[in-house]
């Protein structure tokens, strides 16, 4: 009997982890110079948001985007669920609907049989069937590891886009998923266990998330992935000219996350999300763990957005600018 493939071990940076970081990417991309186009540029480069948006008409805002990541888990239909869930969910992070996705693949051929492939692309048709998005092309290309996701364009009502610069001070902070993904991710990619509470919440679609958000009338958000809590509040925070502050006591978590955490399964990633924002930080009564798993690299994370949402707890709070970007409390 063959052993089955451990997709996990294809990976060097598991997931949204696998990340350029941002201050690196924030380097890389700013020598681009201002973007040029004909069509009016509602969203483009100068916050890092979720996706890119142009205006249509006066009701309608194109939003694009395009994510895709190296195995985080070693099920291949897992991973192309998640994967396409999170590529989807930077077009709800914006307040918009998903219309049309093409799949990326890149596929070790010589190491990894097609089959597995086949299997990766059924879990992400699935999840853009349940998205009621078209899954209707996509690009392949023969690589040295396996990375799968998904280009992903979807429309928006231009008063309801969901950005990082509409905070306001005095609103509350909440977050639809739980942290922790990092941890029990990098536990599974070292020992196999298997993580059926990681595996849902990153397969969820943060799209009910995003109606309720945009019913609420936030306007200011975005999802948590590979930056960790901390590194997208920053974002936000620098990009509304405001302070951040986290209510560690009531940041929710997976089960099993402050174990694996204890037991060291930290991904680089996740410290050069600490190291990041940890200038821009007043750490409060925090301990290097805490701010480890608040810092966590999360794959296909929830939505943290500027208001209250039913059901989702309220983490945090935007206060004026102070001498921080992040105070944690
Ligand atoms: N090579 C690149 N060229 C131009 N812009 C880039 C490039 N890589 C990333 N960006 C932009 O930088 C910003 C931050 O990228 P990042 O991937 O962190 O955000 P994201 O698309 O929200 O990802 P995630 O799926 O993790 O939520 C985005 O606005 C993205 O479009
Ligand atoms: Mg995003």
């Amino acid at each position: 009997m063959t052993e089955p493939v451990r997709l996990t071990r294809y990976a060097r940076g598991g997931g949204c982890a696998c990340k350029i970081p941002p201050g690196e990417l924030e380097a890389m991309v700013a020598g681009l110079g201002p973007p040029s186009g004909t069509a009016e540029l509602l969203v483009g480069l100068d916050h890092g948001d979720d996706a890119a948006v142009v205006r249509l008409d006066a009701r309608t805002g194109l939003v694009s985007t395009a994510d895709f990541f190296t195995p985080v888990v070693d099920d291949p239909y897992d991973w192309g669920r998640i994967a396409a869930a999170n590529a989807l969910s930077d077009v709800y992070a914006m307040g918009g609907t998903p219309l049309l996705a093409l799949n990326l693949l890149c596929w070790p051929r010589e190491l990894l049989p097609v089959e597995l492939a086949a299997e990766v692309l059924r879990g992400g048709q699935d999840v853009a069937r349940l998205a009621g998005c078209h899954l209707a092309g996509g690009h392949s290309v023969d690589d040295d590891g396996p990375k799968y996701g998904l280009a992903v364009t979807g429309t928006v009502r231009p008063e309801e886009l969901i950005t990082l610069d509409a905070g306001r001070a005095g609103v509350p902070l909440s977050l639809t998923k739980p942290l922790g993904v990092g941890v029990l991710n990098t536990r599974h990619k070292a020992t196999g266990e298997v993580f059926p509470e990681a595996v849902a919440t990153m397969s969820t679609l943060n799209r009910d998330a995003a109606r309720a958000a945009v019913d609420a009338g936030i306007r200011c958000g975005t999802d948590v992935t590979g930056f960790g809590l901390l590194g997208h509040a920053a974002k936000l925070a620098r990009a509304s000219r405001l302070t951040v502050a986290i209510d560690v006591a009531r940041v929710p978590y997976l089960s099993g996350a402050a174990e694996a955490l204890r037991d060291g399964y930290v991904s680089g990633g996740t410290r050069r999300n600490l190291e990041w924002v940890t200038p821009w930080t007043d750490v409060g009564p925090t301990d290097e763990a805490q701010r480890l798993l608040l810092a966590d690299a999360q794959t296909s994370g929830g939505l943290l957005v500027a208001g209250e949402l039913p059901g989702a707890p309220v983490v945090g709070e935007l206060l004026p600018r102070g001498e921080h970007l992040l105070v944690l409390r």
